[in-house]
């Protein structure tokens, strides 16, 4: 079941916008949470996307023995749990029928009616909304709805786990709720890459941190290693310290907005561009 993730000279995006262009990255580890993150456009959404089979890519992408790029997409689709950035509206549905029809796409057999009720109970249960499970889609707040469409994703059980913001709209607790659900599907030995706006969040939950800037990598590591108060300042423009709490997880204390760098945006910290004199 562990398989680690390689992504080689990936190239992706849309007609006429090529958004990911030319990226790798060291190998992401298997049983263990990736947070993904960087500021709006960069190019994160789009990288799940392309890992997803949802938009056009080039390169190389091996998850254990497969070639992602090169394999049929129901096959790619089974490996694969992926949750968006917002549910589809409109879905007549309740939530417990969303979660089997989730699970029923992917094994159209027979079998899948018992077997499909009984997993989306019990992945309702390990996100704690088993009570949503008779309530419309569509009379869900928006927090709600991104636990459901995380439940969605769960609901077969993939190897490889990409979640778009899942807790973009959740308050601390169901935060909490989530990023535990995400560690512990890691060690239970799937690949957790999940795409984060609160950088403390990803410190606190991830084991590893890629930051992403204008479709290329600008920074990866441990959460100390990726998260430094020079790479807030080159790739948010925000000037920031990073102080430690008692259990050595970085936490970044942000102090304010740096003015726009002279000469355009400033160079990551291993750029290779030469910075502007
Ligand atoms: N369907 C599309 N067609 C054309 N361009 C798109 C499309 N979707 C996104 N883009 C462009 O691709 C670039 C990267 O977008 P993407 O959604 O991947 O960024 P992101 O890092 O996830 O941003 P955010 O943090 O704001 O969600 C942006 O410039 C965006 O305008």
């Amino acid at each position: 079941m562990h398989a680690t993730l390689t992504i080689a000279r990936l190239s992706a995006g849309y007609p006429r916008r090529p958004v990911i262009r030319d990226l790798s990255l060291p190998p992401l580890p298997a049983a263990a949470v990736t947070a993904l993150v960087g500021p709006n456009a960069a190019g994160k959404s789009t990288l799940l996307k392309a890992l997803a089979g949802l938009v056009q890519a080039e390169g190389r992408v091996q998850f254990g023995d497969a070639e992602l790029l090169r394999m049929p997409l129901a096959a790619r689709a089974d490996l694969i749990g992926f949750m968006p950035q917002a549910l589809p509206q409109g879905v007549a549905l309740s939530v417990l029928e969303s979660i089997v029809a989730a699970f029923e796409a992917s094994r159209p057999d027979e079998l899948a009616g018992a077997d499909a009720a009984r997993r989306a109970v019990a992945t309702l249960d390990r996100l704690g909304i088993a009570d949503l499970a008779l309530d419309s889609l569509d009379q869900l707040s928006g927090g709600q709805r991104q636990l459901v469409s995380l439940a969605q994703a769960l609901v077969r059980e993939p190897r490889l786990l990409l979640l778009d913001e899942p807790t973009s709209a959740l308050d601390l607790r169901h935060q909490v709720t989530v990023m535990e659900a995400a560690r512990s599907l890691a060690a239970e030995g799937r690949t957790v890459l999940v795409v984060l706006h609160d950088l403390n969040l990803a410190a606190r939950w991830a084991e590893r941190v890629v930051v992403l800037d204008h479709g290329r990598v600008a920074a990866i590591g441990t959460p100390a290693e990726a998260l430094t108060a020079r790479t807030l300042a080159a790739v948010w423009g925000v000037a920031a310290r990073i102080e430690q709490d008692p259990a050595g997880i970085p936490h970044v204390v942000v102090e304010g907005a740096l003015p726009p760098a002279p000469g355009g945006p400033a160079a990551h910290p291993f750029d290779p561009r030469p910075t502007a004199a």
